[in-house]
């Protein structure tokens, strides 16, 4: 199995405060990652790195074999081949189109600009994955006006369309509600299952969050690694405590996890 992502002795230092401190860390194609740790510990710029979006400071971070920074490494061409989905990207996308111009712009490495000369077959592809996600009814209906599950959905599916070898998740869930967590959740669980599915990194909040299929977890504390493997052992009460500095109870049950606090003494 090759490396998606490699990271060696990484560091992203900014005001003299290193964000990401000396991480090493590997993805093996297949792999699904989740990421958890307290707000502020570094997860949305471990993400922004394997997005090739932010250059270490320090230490080397090669992406689908491609060193950052490295000689005969552009970006511009690496970026089409990692997909992914957060607010961040939902900010940039106009309010005024429709779903499906939102998803097959993508396509196109564009976030605006819709025009008429679409490929059929491109079209097809961002219907199939809307489909797959549930917004078949939603085609038409415009960006800026969707539900928070609604629009998480259609980003899934726009992330898809440049058939990413790499799929990169920035708290999918996060605002929606138990129903819409729970549908997400299924979805996910099918992409994550399926052997054809690109590799997964997705940063959650919650451990209820992880849908089955995903296979390992790093937990992150100050820019620092506590844990980092297969989720069977490293998603632990222990570490799962250390991470987040208080005690903490995982509970495993059929092929989800949930996670509570200890009560005060
Ligand atoms: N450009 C920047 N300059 C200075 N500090 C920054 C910059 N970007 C992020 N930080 C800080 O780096 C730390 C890590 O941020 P990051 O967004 O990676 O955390 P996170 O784990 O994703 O947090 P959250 O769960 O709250 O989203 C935070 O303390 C944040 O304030």
């Amino acid at each position: 199995m090759s490396d998606v992502l490699e990271l060696v002795d990484v560091s992203v230092v900014r005001d003299g405060r290193a964000l990401v401190d000396d991480v090493s860390w590997s993805v093996k194609e297949g792999e699904r990652w989740v990421i958890l740790g307290p707000n502020g510990a570094g997860k949305t710029t471990l993400l922004n790195l394997a997005s090739s979006y932010l250059f270490p400071s320090k230490g080397t971070a090669t992406i689908l074999g491609e060193q950052l920074g490295g000689v005969g490494t552009d970006v511009f061409e690496l970026r089409p081949r990692i997909g992914m989905a957060g607010v961040a990207m939902a900010d940039k996308l106009p309010k005024r189109q429709t779903v499906l111009q939102t998803v097959l712009t993508a396509a196109y490495g564009m976030t605006a600009t819709w025009h008429e000369n679409y490929e059929a077959v491109d079209e097809e592809r961002a219907r199939a994955f809307l489909d797959r996600l549930g917004m078949t009814e939603y085609l038409d209906r415009k960006f800026g006006t969707l539900s928070e599950g609604e629009r998480k959905r259609t980003l899934i599916a726009r992330a898809m369309m440049t058939d990413p070898e790499l799929l990169l998740l920035d708290e999918p869930a996060a605002g929606l509600d138990l129903g819409g967590r729970e549908d997400l959740v299924r979805r996910l669980g099918r992409l994550a299952r399926d052997p054809f599915a690109p590799s997964m990194i997705m940063v959650t909040h919650h451990v209820e969050e992880i849908a089955p299929g995903f296979t390992h977890v790093l937990m992150i504390r100050q820019g620092k690694i506590l844990a980092a493997g297969p989720m069977e052992t490293e998603l632990s009460s222990r570490n799962l405590s250390l991470c987040f500095g208080l005690p903490l109870i995982v509970e495993h049950t059929g092929d989800r996890y949930t996670a509570h606090g200890l009560p005060l003494s």
